[in-house]
């Protein structure tokens, strides 16, 4: 694919917890890069800091140590309003309490772009109708979203960062709540939006044959402070992705 930007970097990140008493290390010196373009998929077991390291990268929890470069630029450099323009998330129990409709819901994912007004013009309405069909929600765009299943909640929040259109987006186990026929599609859709649309997706999951088909890099996080990032074929012939799932068919 042309014009692939590095979209994120990191230089020696150690991500984790520090409290009065102690530092929780969990992963540590990672030096990791991510292009447009292309589907990263986060794997790894239980508790081993998955969603750690991806809040950590959103700006959304600081660092222990080391840089977050943000399409060339430290992501603390960013307000937080254009850092929405870089980067889209999605992570697990996001608690939404407002009184939404999943069309107003998914129209939120615009707010980089709108004057205080919150106004849309047609650029903002072409995208959030884009992302509803996209995800398949169109059908209940006019639904409230206490009034929808946990599944269709995720594919609303997916659609919403979609409009969001920004060059990465992180997303943490979005194929959480899903069935089965939804999770490969979602995937499938996050794979297509990085390719037709020149997108840097990374996202973690439990669903390992499916990160196997469908990613360009697998960052496989194999031990304690241990992340592996390659194309899935290496991770498969060096017997490391059996080595952290014993369990799974490949
Ligand atoms: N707010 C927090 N403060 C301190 N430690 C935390 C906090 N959140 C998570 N942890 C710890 O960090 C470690 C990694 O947790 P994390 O949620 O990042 O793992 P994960 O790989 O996403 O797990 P899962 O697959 O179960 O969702 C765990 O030991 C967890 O107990």
């Amino acid at each position: 694919m042309g014009n692939q930007t590095t979209i994120l970097q990191t230089k020696n990140l150690s991500v984790g917890y520090t409290s009065s008493r102690e530092q929780q290390l969990i992963f540590n010196d990672l030096n990791l890069a991510a292009k447009t373009g292309e589907l990263h998929c986060l794997l790894g077991v239980n508790g081993i800091g998955k969603s750690t390291l991806l809040r950590t990268l959103a700006g959304l929890q600081p660092t222990l140590s080391g840089e977050i470069i943000i399409d060339g630029q430290a992501i603390q450099q960013y307000n937080s309003k254009q850092l929405a323009t870089k980067i889209a998330v999605v992570l697990t129990n996001q608690g939404i309490n407002a009184s939404l409709t999943v069309k107003e819901l998914v129209e939120m994912g615009r707010y980089p772009y709108t004057g205080w007004s919150g106004r849309l013009n047609e650029t903002d309405k072409e995208a959030v109708a884009k992302a509803l069909a996209l995800c398949e929600i169109e059908a209940i765009a006019h639904k409230n979203i206490h009034k929808i299943s946990d599944g269709q909640l995720q594919k609303t929040l997916i659609a919403r960062a979609i409009a969001q259109d920004c060059p990465l987006m992180i997303l943490d186990e979005p194929t959480v709540h899903l069935d089965p026929n939804n999770r490969y599609l979602i995937i499938e859709l996050l794979s297509k939006v990085a390719h037709q649309s020149n997108k840097c997706i990374l996202l973690s999951t439990h669903q390992v044959e499916m990160a196997i088909d469908l990613s360009d890099k697998i960052w496989l996080a194999k031990s304690e402070n241990t992340l592996l990032a390659d194309i899935p074929s290496k991770l498969l012939e060096n017997n490391d992705i059996k080595s952290v799932f014993p369990y799974t068919r490949p």
